[in-house]
């Protein structure tokens, strides 16, 4: 693999992750805050709402501590083509899990939510939030790609992230920040999606992937060149990305582990 490898911390469990996946995020918080005023951080479905909550509705331990989310604007890494209520929805299940369990006094972040307006053509919709992004990291620049501060991702028991598929065209996009879907073998099959080039340029990208479910897929992310859409985003990445993983994940995966410090 070429350049320095992605950071792999394993946890016993999602107990133990939470608070390190917490001080991660807050170390690219401030970071964010301190390069533009503003942590501007994309997130996925999946079973990861759920870990971010934990991770983040804990009380805070000291000042330095807390999650400044008037200082958040929060982008859908991918999201589905349904009304933002649908039970599939990825804006649905964040507000559920995380957004509407936000203390009063802790701030409320920005959210961006794809337009429904746009549901029955996925390209329009696909561009709709792309123009989202070209004005809040663009403003009237031209700049080649958004740099998020952070991306959290997940990873498909096939070696899936966001939306984008082993051996799908879609892993050949270059120019769209933005893409559409509509033939994802992960139910619903339309969908939008950063794409690769997006996801490989922000400053820190962090994979949360627990269960022994996923034990096999991490051994192939890890362990092969194989093209899988995770592992191109490892090779790519480097140090820059970090998996917060239980043990389980990662039973049998022959690959530096590092303590989360
Ligand atoms: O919209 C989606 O379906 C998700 O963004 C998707 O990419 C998810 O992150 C992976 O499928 C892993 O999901 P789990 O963490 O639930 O296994």
């Amino acid at each position: 693999m070429p350049g320095k490898q992605a950071n792999l911390f394993p946890f016993n469990d999602v107990d133990a992750l939470a608070p390190a996946l917490r001080s991660h995020i807050i170390a690219c918080q401030n970071a964010g805050i301190t390069r533009h005023n503003v942590f501007k951080i994309g997130v996925s479905g999946g079973s990861l709402p759920s870990t971010l909550a934990q991770a983040l509705l804990a009380e805070p331990t000291s000042e330095e501590d807390k999650v400044q989310f008037d200082k958040w604007e929060i982008f859908f890494a991918d999201e589905r083509a349904v009304p933002l209520d649908h039970e599939d929805s990825n804006y649905a299940l964040v507000k559920k899990e995380l957004l509407d369990k936000i203390p009063a006094g802790w701030g409320q972040p920005i959210v961006h939510p794809i337009n429904t307006e746009f549901l029955n053509d996925t390209q329009e919709l696909a561009d709709q939030y792309e123009q989202v992004l070209v004005n809040s990291f663009a403003k009237g620049d031209s700049v080649k790609l958004p740099i998020f501060d952070l991306l959290l991702l997940g990873s498909g028991p096939d070696g899936h992230t966001c939306s984008l598929f082993p051996g799908h065209p879609l892993l050949r996009e270059t120019d769209a920040w933005v893409a559409p879907i509509e033939d994802s073998p992960k139910p619903p099959p339309k969908r939008i999606t950063l794409t690769l080039p997006v996801i490989t340029h922000s400053v820190r990208i962090a994979f949360i992937a627990t269960g022994a479910a996923k034990k096999d897929i991490m051994k192939q992310i890890f362990e092969e060149g194989n093209g899988l859409p995770c592992a191109l985003v490892n090779e790519a990445t480097g140090e820059r990305c970090s998996w917060f993983t239980d043990n389980a994940a990662v039973e049998g995966v022959a690959y530096p582990r590092r303590g989360f410090l």
